[in-house]
């Protein structure tokens, strides 16, 4: 069997999936931390590979940019390829000072701009929050480490990334919102929508204060931290 756009047959996928945004950070992530990986599916240049981590069976796959590839690939893995659990691993922008280049955020809840999450029950205005126990075994997991700070909190996930909105970024803040990215509250969502548990990790690579950002080459290198938060929550999340 394959899907429209997942060329891998059932069991190809393990039932935990790292999700980075960047089909080139996917294979950077098999390449660092699986062992035994092999790729699985690389339609439309979006490459999955599995292996194990700590000798458990883990995927990874990218997810491309914005809501609606995020809930392409997620639907398809939850609904076809028998996975339980995808977590997140991208870069976002800070919002407030306290939150720092290469920072990690454990985004425990994803607010949104997108028409997708309104269209999904009419007239309801969906909360989109993480799987408790992926977030509590991620806080867990960035406890005691050395390293860049972790955040744990809201985050906005908005369609546009070039937009001018000072205003709304300042509201955002005073709402406790940490960052900004471009698929949690997708995948959230789609995760409540076919059973499936998600969160996301992310490292920060911009800031919408200040023009200090991450090169293309550190967003795709300078994110082990979250990697390894996300890939021990996973290994230490046992969920029935
Ligand atoms: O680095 P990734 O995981 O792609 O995440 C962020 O980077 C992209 C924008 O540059 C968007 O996908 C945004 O969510
Ligand atoms: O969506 C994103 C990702 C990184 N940085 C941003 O400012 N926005």
């Amino acid at each position: 069997m394959v899907t429209a756009h997942i060329s891998a047959t059932p069991g190809d996928f393990a039932p935990d999936v790292l999700m980075p945004g960047d089909p080139r950070r996917a294979r950077r992530i098999a390449e660092t931390i699986l062992q035994d990986a092999r790729l699985v599916t690389d339609v439309r240049g979006i490459e999955g590979y599995t292996g194990t981590y700590r000798g458990e069976p883990l995927s990874v796959l990218a997810s491309g940019m914005g809501m609606p590839s995020v809930t392409i690939y997620a639907t398809e893995l939850f609904r076809c390829y028998g996975v339980r659990r995808v977590v997140r691993v991208g870069t976002a922008g800070g919002i407030p000072a306290s939150v720092g280049l290469r920072d990690v955020v454990v985004a425990t809840a994803a607010h949104t701009d997108s028409a997708m999450s309104s269209r999904r029950i009419d007239g309801v205005q969906l909360s989109h929050a993480a799987s408790f126990g992926l977030a509590a075994a991620a806080v867990q997991a960035a406890g005691g480490g050395s390293g860049p700070q972790v955040h744990i909190g809201p985050v906005f996930t908005t369609d546009h990334f070039y937009l001018e909105r000072p205003s709304l970024f300042e509201q955002l803040e005073a709402h406790g919102t940490l960052a900004v990215e471009m698929e949690a509250a997708g995948l959230y969502a789609t995760a409540a929508a076919e059973g499936g548990h998600a969160l996301a990790v992310l490292t920060v690579s911009d800031h919408v204060r200040h023009a200090e950002a991450l090169t293309p080459a550190e967003r795709e290198s300078d994110f082990d931290r979250a990697v390894t938060i996300a890939a021990t929550a996973l290994i230490t999340e046992t969920i029935s």
